[in-house]
């Protein structure tokens, strides 16, 4: 019965998508033969100064470079995996990354008496787990209080309270939907939702780029990719690949280096024209110092606005980094608006707390998570099946 089920509340919305996609990809495709090259994204006037333009693009942004999305070789395009209830995975992932926090939890708060030492044993594993010092002093604070007033000892109750106290360190009451509806111009013109994408490399952006178009396909939105890491050649194919498979289209520039604010101002163009809902927009996070970081991004927000509003700033960060990352959120939380955090490989580590620690650092929510290297990877964060996920015995 739970297998007839899951084919008529997954399969058949699966199959449409696919068809859908398949569609798009072909209309795309054709697009491609009919209207010659898709964006042309742009450089910086070599001497910095505003470029009277014509064709809307903002001053300071010249077009002196053709940028076409090259004939990488284009994979079959596939339907992506339904987005509800993903997160579920994290059980299996979680248990094979070692015995996670709420199971170690559990383990000391269910003996006999609670000594001292045991209250201690359960500070260290939180901070062992990067919840970090604050939240950590609340939760054990609030645990001795409950256990002390309500005097549970018994399995299923010390497990319910345990439950109660993580999700409310996790906090259900933030809003964790994404700004993806497109909006409007003063004009009364629609425009894309544009998200950009920000955080250091290597912590899972151009994949989470790839995997976040997958999901917003799955969920029947149109979609277009600005590959403003300009940084390596090998990123904009990387993100060009993952959009193939969805049939979405990615904007890039042909040379390392270019002005990733032009790059991203084209893709935006491009969502506009074509009608598209969303434009994610993958950035470099190379730059050593702040002070490069800002202008940065404080370029591309700039430029972009002159086309459509970003409405979601997102932060990836790596799980498993710990303390690192945070620092790491520190500086972006500063310097780009943050508006919301994917936490990456959460598969690859048994420490759940830095989702606590982070929204503490940074008072944004965790609103997606990376779960794996697959494609489909990727789910919404939801604090009840997380803290499920942490309690799994
Ligand atoms: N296990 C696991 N691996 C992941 C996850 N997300 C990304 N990765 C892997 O992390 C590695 C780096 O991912 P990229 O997307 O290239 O990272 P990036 O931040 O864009 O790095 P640059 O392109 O070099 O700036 C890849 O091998 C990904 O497959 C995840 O949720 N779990």
């Amino acid at each position: 019965m739970n297998d007839f089920l899951d084919v008529l509340v997954f399969g058949i919305p699966a199959l449409l998508v696919g068809g859908a996609a398949a569609y798009a990809g072909a209309r795309l495709r054709r697009r491609g033969r009919s209207d010659g090259p898709p964006a042309v994204p742009t450089t910086d006037a070599v001497d910095g100064s505003a470029v009277p333009t014509t064709d809307g693009t903002p001053p300071g942004v010249a077009v002196d470079e053709r940028v076409e999305e090259p004939a990488l070789e284009v994979p079959a395009v596939e339907a992506p995996e339904p987005v509800a209830g993903r997160l579920v995975r994290l059980r299996e992932r979680l248990a094979r990354s070692g015995s996670p926090l709420g199971t170690r939890l559990l383990a000391v708060l269910s003996r006999d008496h609670l000594t001292e030492d045991d209250w201690d044993e359960i500070e260290e594993t939180l901070l062992l787990a990067d919840v970090g010092a604050g939240p950590t002093t609340e939760l054990v604070d609030r645990l001795r209080e409950r256990v002390r007033v309500l005097g549970v000892r018994e399995p299923a109750a010390v497990r319910a309270l345990l439950r109660e106290q993580l999700l409310e360190l996790v906090d259900p009451s933030l809003d964790r939907s994404l700004a993806t509806t497109p909006g409007v111009a003063d004009d009364g013109s629609p425009h894309p939702a544009v998200v950009l994408v920000v955080g250091v490399n290597g912590t899972g952006k151009t994949t989470t780029v790839g995997k976040l178009a997958r999901v917003l396909v799955a969920e029947g939105r149109t979609v277009v990719l600005g590959a403003a890491d300009t940084f390596r050649a090998a990123a904009a194919d990387q993100l060009q690949t993952w959009g193939a498979r969805v049939g979405v289209p990615t904007v890039r520039s042909d040379r390392d280096g270019a002005d990733p604010a032009a790059v991203a101002f084209d893709a935006v163009s491009r969502g506009s024209a074509e009608g598209a809902d969303v434009v994610l927009v993958d950035t470099a996070g190379r730059l050593q110092n702040k002070a490069g970081l800002m202008d940065e991004l404080g370029k591309i927000t700039r430029v972009l606005s002159r086309r459509a509003p970003v409405a979601e700033v997102l932060l990836v960060l790596d799980a498993t980094t710990g303390q690192n990352g945070l620092n790491q959120a520190r500086v972006f939380g500063e310097v780009a608006g943050v508006t919301g955090i994917v936490l990456t490989k959460l598969d690859g580590t048994a420490k759940g707390g830095i989702v606590v620690a982070v929204q503490r650092e940074l008072g944004v929510p965790v609103k997606l998570v990376g779960l794996g290297e697959g494609p489909d990877d990727l789910a919404p964060f939801e604090p009840e099946a997380f803290v499920d996920g942490l309690l799994q015995g």
